[in-house]
């Protein structure tokens, strides 16, 4: 099967086009590709270009636990990488289909540097969604683990849960964010942010993405995040998010819809051997058949 991998800033996909595919993705094949023992391994699957009713382009974004999500951020820059690799665009703007909105993107810096609209930043509860009354989600308390957050919930297209912290560390991530991803506030469980301003122009965040666990970068997480700031009034509309991986940098109009750039790296261009997924159609195929050495 052939593939492409990139990153953007450490969180690295694989582009498969769906013609590609020896048979359709399903949740164990999804987990054994991603997988970076037993698989090629990447913090998710970008599969397209896909036909598409109302955009040049469709995507289905998969995560490595096998699900899939609505969106994400640095999925689409990479995506609209590959389809400049492939020339399928040029310079001009084009619009890309995923399951949580239009988005339109544009390659710039010779292929390094993709601008996406991402849409509005919303944080009403019935679209993100979080459970109880309909509400926008800012500066609500929530104890976990024997710890109390204040937090605030948003949506890009897909759930996020932002956590303001002193102190974000990829620790407080590992520890808080597993519970937070399924706590029962969030029905589609969420991702997760654990967010510092800095000042007006710059936060920090670490991040715990749903289905994929800890990554160095999220698109999708620094424009929430950036939302959040901007709307309890801490940030202006123009933000840099510090990550672990790096920078992106994430403007809002005067209704927050956003607007996200940062940089894509292309890794590689490979064959995945079909004896990669062989397990699934015989498991016990996985164990090696050794002689039994005792007498
Ligand atoms: N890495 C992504 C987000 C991928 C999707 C996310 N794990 C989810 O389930 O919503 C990004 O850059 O936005």
């Amino acid at each position: 099967m052939h593939y492409s991998k990139y990153h953007a800033l450490g969180n690295d996909y694989l582009v498969i086009r769906p013609e590609d595919l020896p048979e359709e993705l399903t949740s164990e094949s999804i987990q054994r590709i991603c997988h970076r023992n037993y698989g090629l391994g990447s913090d998710g699957i970008l599969l397209g270009p896909l036909p598409s009713g109302s955009c040049q382009f469709g995507l289905k974004i998969f995560n490595p636990d096998g699900s899939e999500a609505e969106k994400s951020g640095n999925g689409l820059r990479i995506f609209a990488r590959f389809l400049w690799d492939e020339q399928l665009v040029a310079q001009e703007p084009f619009t890309v289909e995923t399951a949580g909105g239009m988005v339109t993107c544009q390659v710039g810096g010779a292929g390094k540097s993709v601008q996406v609209e991402m849409g509005k930043v919303r944080f009403d509860s019935e679209a993100i969604p979080v459970s109880g009354p309909p509400r926008e989600v800012l500066n609500e308390k929530m104890e976990i683990d024997g710890a109390t957050f204040k937090f605030c919930a948003a949506t890009v297209g897909n759930p996020h849960c932002v956590v303001l912290s002193e102190a974000p560390s990829a620790a407080q991530a590992h520890r808080f964010g597993p519970l937070i991803e399924v706590d029962s506030r969030f029905p589609a469980r969420t991702n997760v942010q654990f967010m510092r301003v800095i000042d007006r122009n710059s936060i920090r965040i670490e991040i715990w993405e749903r289905g994929a666990e800890y990554t160095l970068a999220s698109g999708s997480s620094s424009t929430a995040a950036a939302g959040v700031a901007h709307r309890l009034g801490l940030c202006d509309s123009k933000i840099t998010v510090h990550m672990p991986g790096g920078q992106l940098a994430i403007d809002f109009d005067a209704d927050f819809a956003a607007t996200m750039t940062g940089p894509v790296t292309k890794v590689s261009n490979g064959e995945m051997a079909a004896e990669c997924l062989e397990w699934l159609a015989n498991p016990d195929s996985q164990f090696l058949v050794v002689e039994d050495h005792n007498p």
